[in-house]
């Protein structure tokens, strides 16, 4: 849809209505008397100076009579009085025009303001008895759909409701969440200021917005204060969306009026000391002043005469919409495309408070607005042409879609590949377990069969121990025994000699002259041989124990390998 094009301009000042409230039972039983006076020929509001014992005021100043003049000055405080103002006649002489210009197609606001308990949520939303503002206005707005039907025009109305509690925006048609969930503003060319994410519900009927007011009223953050027993604590934001599509036949030709009525009840301004709020309901009431003071000096800035700057004055003031969460969601409805209204509630006993209220208002009368009829108009040709480009859009989001859906294709095959990467390497590492496991397997037969070997050459290796130890032994003192001797021959008696000789034992015999010339070789107990004979037997030993080192040390690697600690801690003990 093509953006929608203005085609009035409607430039006007911020009505302002006043409304002064009933007593409430607290001033009823104080006995207090009611400060302010309305005139209904002339719309004046007077402010009556409290006398010297009603005097709040912790200055002690001399308080004068103060007279403004509104739009309109809305008497709601004496039933009995031919003037009272009742919620009926608030809406037919004020809230009625709103609506007209809303099907006229121009946004519209109305806001009310004023101190804590001044009747703020009373005017705008009253009670089941006695609707407000708003149940009025929709349920006249659904009336005149059903009962001013056009039978070229069809209309749409949605409807949202948030709230602005301590400078975050909450949806109240959406159920309360701990934590509360909060929506982000964003600003654009095209839409203005808005809230992110913010639910529009599709209205029917009345009845359908009664269930969501209720739903919204019971979301909403109140608590009870000294001023007020049920004290709204956050600024609401009721919104109704109405698009009045009109097709003439005669010219073939489809207009569109879309047009946005905001029903605003801001918390109220308060003083600490009046409410005697203390924690979470102090802070609060520091957020709602913040937001107010704020709201003021958006007024203010709005209200000087110098802010259109014309030559050689002043240049225009920056408005500080972005200085609070609520001027800033309000900017259109305040200084810009928008019909506004102010109402103004006071309370009748409460100079001080009422006298800010009265001096708020009175500057809120001076801002101008620009409204604008919010119409869209298309022939059949145009129309065409929108279904065409329409069309055409629909076919390139198609590619898009087909595009995205081929990405997402891709995605999912690189996903596949690499599942399939995850399952390969898993069954690789299963593998190697497994091969892990037969080599452990393998080695711990292997040791088991090696063990009576081991035990064996154990065994073997104890007796050559013993061997050589006797080897040794015998070498070192040798057993002499008599050369051998033919029976019988003349030597014998010789070697019975011998045996007795110089009374030594084996003694080594004197040799003859022959046996002196004759090789040492010839002997088998030559010394020299003896040695040679230990240290080869000494080494073999040697390397003997030298390779049974080696096995227990590949032994031991492989227990550290194979982890067959236990087992093979055991053969390394028997060992
Ligand atoms: N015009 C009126 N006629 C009768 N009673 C009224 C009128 N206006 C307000 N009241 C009563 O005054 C009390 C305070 O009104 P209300 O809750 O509307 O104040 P408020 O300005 O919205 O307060 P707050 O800022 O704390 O939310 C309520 O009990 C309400 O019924």
């Amino acid at each position: 849809m093509m953006a929608p094009q203005p085609i009035a301009d409607d430039p006007g000042n911020v009505k302002v209505v006043v409304r002064c409230r009933a007593f409430v039972r607290r001033e009823k039983e104080k006995g207090t008397r009611c400060l302010i006076r309305m005139d209904p020929a002339t719309q004046k509001t007077t402010l009556l100076a409290p006398a010297d014992d009603e005097n709040s005021s912790s200055t002690r100043r001399i308080l004068d009579d103060k007279e403004f003049t509104f739009d309109r000055s809305y008497w709601s405080h004496d039933e009995s009085d031919p003037h009272y103002a009742h919620q009926e006649d608030v809406y037919r002489s004020f809230g009625e025009d709103f609506l007209d210009h809303n099907f006229e197609g121009y946004h519209t606001c109305i806001f009310a303001y004023g101190q804590t308990g001044s009747g703020k949520s009373y005017t705008m939303l009253g009670t089941p008895d006695n609707p407000g503002l708003i149940p009025r206005t929709c349920e006249e707005l659904f009336d005149r759909i059903a009962h001013e039907p056009r039978p070229d025009t069809s209309y749409h109305v949605q409807v949202s409701y948030f709230e602005v509690y301590n400078e975050h925006v909450r949806d109240l048609l959406t159920p309360r969440t701990t934590p509360p969930i909060y929506l982000k503003i964003r600003e654009s060319q095209k839409d203005g200021v808005y809230v992110q994410g913010l639910t529009e519900t599709e209205i029917k009927s009345y009845a359908d917005i009664e269930r969501l007011l209720k739903v919204g009223d019971l979301s909403r953050t109140t608590a009870s204060t000294k001023m007020n027993d049920t004290s709204s604590r956050s600024h609401a934001v009721f919104t109704i969306r109405l698009r009045q599509i009109t097709h003439s036949l005669l010219s073939d030709e489809t207009i569109e009026r879309t047009s946005r009525m905001r029903l605003v009840d801001l918390a109220g301004s308060e003083r600490a000391k009046s409410t005697e709020a203390t924690g979470q309901r102090l802070k609060e009431g520091g957020q709602i002043n913040k937001s107010l003071t704020t709201l003021g000096r958006v007024i203010a800035a709005l209200a000087d005469p110098r802010r259109h700057g014309t030559k050689g004055r002043r240049p225009r003031e920056v408005v500080p919409y972005r200085d609070s969460v609520l001027t800033w969601l309000l900017k259109d409805s305040l200084g810009g495309n928008s019909k506004t209204a102010m109402v103004a509630c006071i309370a009748p006993a409460d100079y001080e408070e009422t006298l800010s209220t009265l001096r708020y208002a009175d500057q809120a009368k001076r801002i101008r607005t620009r409204a604008l009829v919010n119409q869209d108009s298309i022939s059949a040709a145009q129309r065409d042409a929108q279904i065409t480009e329409m069309a055409e859009q629909i076919r390139s989001l198609q590619v898009s879609v087909n595009a995205a859906s081929q990405r997402k294709r891709e995605e999912a095959t690189e996903l596949e590949e690499y599942q399939r990467q995850v399952a390969l390497m898993q069954r690789l590492m299963e593998e190697n377990r497994q091969m892990s496991a037969a080599k452990i397997r393998a080695l711990t037969s292997e040791v088991e069969e090696l063990r009576p070997v081991n035990t064996t050459l154990r065994a073997e290796i104890d007796s050559l121990r013993r061997h050589l130890a006797l080897a040794l032994g015998e070498l070192k003192n040798p057993i002499v025994l008599p050369p051998p001797r033919a029976l019988g021959s003349p030597d014998f008696e010789q070697e019975e000699w011998f045996g007795e000789g110089d009374g030594k034992e084996n003694s080594v015999p004197a040799p003859t002259d022959d046996e002196a010339s004759d090789d040492d070789s010839d002997s088998g107990y030559d010394e020299g041989d003896h040695d040679e004979l230990a240290q080869e037997l000494q080494n073999e030993a040697q390397d003997f124990l030298k390779d049974l080192g080696l096995f227990r040390k590949k032994v031991g690697s492989d227990q550290e390998r194979f982890g067959l600690r236990e087992a093979l801690a055991e053969i390394m003990g028997n060992s």
